[in-house]
This record gives structure tokens, sequence and C-alpha cells, in this order.
């Protein structure tokens, strides 16, 4: 049997479900947390629906909660890896499959752990992350499931409506930040739909959104993640200064900023919110090489043979 042809036998979670399962677990919804269970049946079908997942697919869904998602997930995809940080919604999880969708329990592997700091996750490596992420950590813990699983080809994900604008938004737009072009490193990223405040127990007093997201490849090869998010981080921190400004800091001077901009293209008079990730990934570059350029000038001023010559030209020379 096909996990497509078995999509008749799970039912999903009314609200009376919820509450029964919420009193059955001891669980009072925590803010801290994020515990904004869906409570219909509509949304998470809609969820479902947006994030296209096929009967190969190994989801991987994060904040499970009672199980309104996951139970609507299961018969969809091969697998259903779920991480919780709340043991009691962990442990329960299991025993809610097993009443609402007997024949998916199989296919459905629990984690209790902080989905943030999870380092490796049992069984198939998952091909899409779709979760009704808990709001308060939702773009530290999408930054960290991206980096960490190449394996994710693609998700759909609801966060608070003003994190899904900004996620998705392009450069130049009012929106614009460190989320946004830090997702863009990974993958393309695009506004799926509003989702209102009622269809969650407790309802949260923020409108929510979904985020449809597609895995590309990094801009440009062999330049360091890291080192490309702290010129996004340097530049954003300061957003309304130019770029010769904000990158100072970061580049040691304010001239010194100025140089590695001009090496990489950039107008060192514009400001980080007119550039996309391609141009933070170039001025990442052009400094690696400015250092690259540096370090083996001084090997060579201190009597080196030239053996180890630069591979790229020094960016100002001239
Ligand atoms: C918005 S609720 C979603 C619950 C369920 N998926 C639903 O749609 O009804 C967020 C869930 O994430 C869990 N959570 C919060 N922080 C987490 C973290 N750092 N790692 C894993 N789960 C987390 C909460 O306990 C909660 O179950």
């Amino acid at each position: 049997m096909t996990p497509s042809d078995s999509a008749g036998d799970a039912r999903l979670l009314t609200p009376a479900d919820i509450r029964r399962l919420a009193e059955r677990t001891g669980v009072r919804p925590t803010k801290t947390l994020g515990q904004n269970f869906v409570i219909d049946g509509g949304t998470v079908r809609r969820i479902v629906r947006t994030s296209e997942v096929a009967a190969d697919d190994v989801v991987l869904e994060v904040g499970p909660g009672l199980g309104s998602l996951t139970l609507a997930l299961l018969p969809h995809a091969r697998a259903v890896t779920a991480v919780e940080i709340d043991p009691r919604l962990a442990e329960a999880l299991p025993a809610t499959v097993a009443e609402f969708a007997p024949g998916h329990a199989d296919r459905l592997r629990v984690v209790t752990a902080d989905a943030m700091r999870v380092t490796e996750l049992p069984g198939p490596a998952p091909t899409a992350l779709v979760a009704n992420l808990p709001y308060n950590v939702a773009v530290p813990v999408l930054l960290h499931l991206l980096e960490l699983l190449p394996s994710l080809r693609r998700g759909l994900v609801m966060v608070q409506a003003e994190v899904a604008d900004r996620l998705a938004a392009p450069p130049g737009s009012r929106t614009y930040g460190a989320p946004s072009a830090k997702a863009a490193w990974y993958a393309e990223v695009r506004r799926a739909g509003a989702v209102g405040r009622s269809v969650f127990w407790p309802a949260p007093n923020v409108d929510s959104g979904l985020v449809a997201l597609r895995r590309r490849p990094a801009p440009e090869a062999g330049v360091d993640r890291r080192a490309v998010f702290a010129v996004v981080d340097a530049a954003f921190a300061q957003r309304r200064k130019t770029l010769r400004a904000a990158l100072a800091g970061w580049a040691g001077s304010a001239p010194a900023a100025e140089r590695v901009l001009r090496a990489a293209g950039i107008d060192p008079g514009a400001r980080g919110e007119a550039l996309g990730i391609e141009a933070f990934t170039r001025i990442a570059a052009a400094r690696a090489a400015e250092d690259a350029g540096t370090a083996d000038t001084g090997g060579a001023a201190a009597g080196g043979s030239g053996s180890s010559a630069p591979a790229e030209p020094r960016p100002d020379a001239g």
C-alpha cells in the first residue's frame, strides 16, 4: 500500500479533540514555546496542499504540538520526522497518531529536541520541511535547518505575518533585511498565503502567513557562508548608513570598507537594503581575496620566493 492509497484512514483533529488531548497530556499552552495549536482542518489541509509534499518525501515537521498537522502530513509522505521541544507533547504524539491515523503510525519518528540546536536526526534524510513554526524562534530555526540539512529541497512554513513578509522580501523593499538576505542564500522564498488568528487555540495576537521555499544552489561556490552572513549582519546592524560607514567596523576602517566594496563592484555610497545575496557574497569574496593577497604579500616580503602566488590579484592593485 502506498502512502497516498492509505490517505483515507487518517482523521484530522477537531477543536474538541485538541482540548481533550491537551487535557490528557497536561499541557497548558505557553507563549514562551509559541504553543498555538491549529484547530481548523481546512488550514492544515491547505498547508499540506501548498507544500506539494509527495509520496516519496521524508517530511521534517518542527513543533508537531498535539499533532494537527502531523496527522494531515502522514498520509501524503513516505515518512514524517517530528522534532518537538516539549517532552509531554513529544511523548503523547505516537498515541495520538495510533488513535487517529493507525495505518500510518510506523512512518512517524518523534525526536524530543530543540530544533534550533539539533545536530542530527534519525532515519532517512528529510527532503521537505513543513511546519507551523514556534513564532519567537521561527527565523533561527529555519536558517539552522537549511544549513544543517542540505537534503531539504523545499519547505512550507507558517510564521507570523510580519516575519513571512520579511523572509520573502526582495532587495530594496521596506521589509527587506538580514533574514531575507540569509534565507535567499539557501532558497527562493515566496509568500504563499495569509492565515487569520481564529484557526488557533489559543488565538495569537498576530496574524500569520505561509512561506514557500525552494532550495537553490549557493550563490557562489567557494565563498564561506559565515563570512557572507557576517557582511549581511554588519550591513543591517546600521541599515540607514551607507555601506562605506556600516561596514567600517567589519573591514577595519571606512577606507578599507570602501576598497573592498569597489573591488566587489559595489557603490560604497549604497545601503545594504539595496543589495541582494549575490552582492553580499561578492563583498565577502573580495575581502577574502584581499586578505589572501595581504597574507601572501607578507610572506613574500619576509623573504618568500613567491612559490605560493596569490590566486587572485589584489583588488585595489593599480
Ligand atoms: C505554533 S505551535 C504548532 C503546533 C502544531 N504543529 C500545530 O500546528 O497545531 C509550535 C510548536 O513548536 C514547539 N516548539 C517551540 N519551540 C521549539 C523548538 N525550539 N524546537 C522544537 N519545537 C519547538 C512547541 O512546543 C509547539 O508544539
